[in-house]
């Protein structure tokens, strides 16, 4: 196994060092290290971060790997500096049973370029009606501590009170698609002046927060650990930041699109920008960054969701909701949080990738621990960024098989010049190796 000697990084942002990586282990970090043998990273300028953990992914395989598969979507993450993805359950068949997610968690192992954590379906096929598999899913060898039925809510609150109580047997988490489905029905985009005036049906604020606040007492009241999906509007920042008061134990995450657009995108009516939830206003995305800042939003999650053309190149009403992450997810942190200082390289570490793989439960499994340290002895995950550096995203040169980026044509700072897995670069010179 090659090693790897990286000459003056700043590992979070702190004095430069240099970062020996050998037999998947980072093996000293100091001045001037040498190593007969090593390949050496000229990374003078670079910032080192832990590799990058996410917590929402949607790797589509199996069922549409024509808009991405295990193995395009892991390239797309470990060119974005993510070493560990969690792929969500929406996948068809839906992956709620220990069968399904131990056949994604090998096709993840296949083509190495990230760790592929499943997450389970909470119910059996996302339909909100009965409980799925959740213990068999926790004992196989996909090891599932995430559940999830994201794209939908679980909205009964007796199924939501049972899941919650389930997962703690096994130390897992309900991570909720927060949407009272009942008042977003035929939803478009968010519920204000814009949709009325460009006759969208709107999707209120209020059908996420009524299902945050509502989770967050059931979560109070069973004892257990509830996450909180692609967090969008100002008042589930509120209502969260009253339940962490509380000691309630709640996570959250925020999308990179959340964290930059709003939803004046939408005047162009151009699908690529519809999502769900949808993009907010400029009053949300602030109390967004203030949230991510200050820590009642725990963590990034990309909610990378690729579709293939014919299902967003239409009529905004007949689009899919949905919008690419992984690649860019990084770049619009450093826009959004690190240049106008409201996160400092250590914050960006802890956002996107210890918290997330805390939460994950990802911290403590030895050799494949992710979310740790740069320090000796730890596992060699790593992130190599250049944050002088800007770029304009072009779709087509993005890994992913999708194209549906809302970044497309803009500049956005930032590049990913190597990703390491366990030792092992799955990016160098800003290209992935295989
Ligand atoms: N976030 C999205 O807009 N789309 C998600 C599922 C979802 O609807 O949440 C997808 O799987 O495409």
């Amino acid at each position: 196994m090659t090693s790897y000697l990286i000459k003056g990084a700043r590992p979070c942002g702190g004095e430069p060092a240099d970062i020996l990586l050998t037999d998947g282990r980072i093996a000293a970090i100091g001045e001037s290290l040498s190593a007969t043998g090593a390949e050496v990273v000229e990374a003078a300028g670079l910032i080192a971060l832990p590799g990058l953990v996410d917590l929402h992914t949607h790797l589509r395989e199996p069922g549409r790997e024509d808009a991405e598969t295990v193995e395009t979507g892991s390239r797309a993450a470990a060119l974005g500096g993510f070493t560990a993805v969690h792929a969500m359950a929406n996948t068809d068949p839906v992956a709620d049973t220990a069968g399904v997610v131990e056949q994604v968690w090998r096709l993840g192992q296949e083509a190495g370029l990230v760790d592929v954590v499943p997450v389970g379906a909470v119910t059996v096929g996302l339909a909100g009606e009965r409980l799925a598999e959740l213990g068999a899913m926790a004992d196989s060898a996909a090891r599932v501590r995430v559940f999830s039925d994201d794209g939908h809510c679980v909205a009964d609150p007796a199924l939501m009170r049972r899941a919650l109580e389930y997962v703690k047997a096994f130390d897992g988490v309900v991570a909720q698609h927060a949407e009272e489905p009942r008042l977003t029905v035929g939803a478009q985009m968010h519920e204000g002046d814009r949709s009325a005036r460009l006759g969208l049906t709107g999707w209120p604020a209020a059908a996420e927060e009524a299902i945050i606040a509502r989770d967050v007492l059931l979560a109070e009241h069973v004892g257990a650990r509830l996450h909180v999906c692609h967090v969008s509007t100002a008042g589930s920042v509120e209502i969260l930041r009253w339940a962490k008061s509380r000691g309630v134990q709640v996570t959250a995450e925020v999308t990179p699109h959340h964290l930059l657009l709003t939803d004046a995108c939408a005047e162009s009516y151009d699908p690529v920008f519809k999502v769900n939830p949808p993009l907010r206003t400029d009053a949300d995305v602030e109390a967004l960054r203030a949230g991510l800042a200050d820590g009642t939003i725990d963590a990034v999650g990309t909610d990378h969701a690729p579709h293939a053309v014919e299902d967003k190149e239409s009529e905004w009403a007949q689009a899919r909701p949905g919008m690419l992450g992984l690649e860019q997810a990084l770049a619009v942190v450093i826009e959004t949080m690190v240049e106008p200082g409201r996160l400092d390289w250590a914050g960006v570490a802890d956002r996107m990738s210890v918290r997330p793989a805390a939460i994950g439960r990802l911290d403590g499994l030895g050799d494949r621990s992710q979310g740790r340290p740069i320090a000796p002895g730890e596992p060699a995950n790593l992130v190599l960024v250049d944050p002088a550096a800007r770029a304009t995203v072009d779709p087509a040169a993005l890994a992913s098989r999708s194209r549906n980026s809302p970044y497309a044509g803009r500049e956005l700072p930032g590049r990913v010049v190597a990703t390491f897995l366990r030792g092992t670069a799955t990016v160098l010179d800003g290209k992935a190796t295989r």
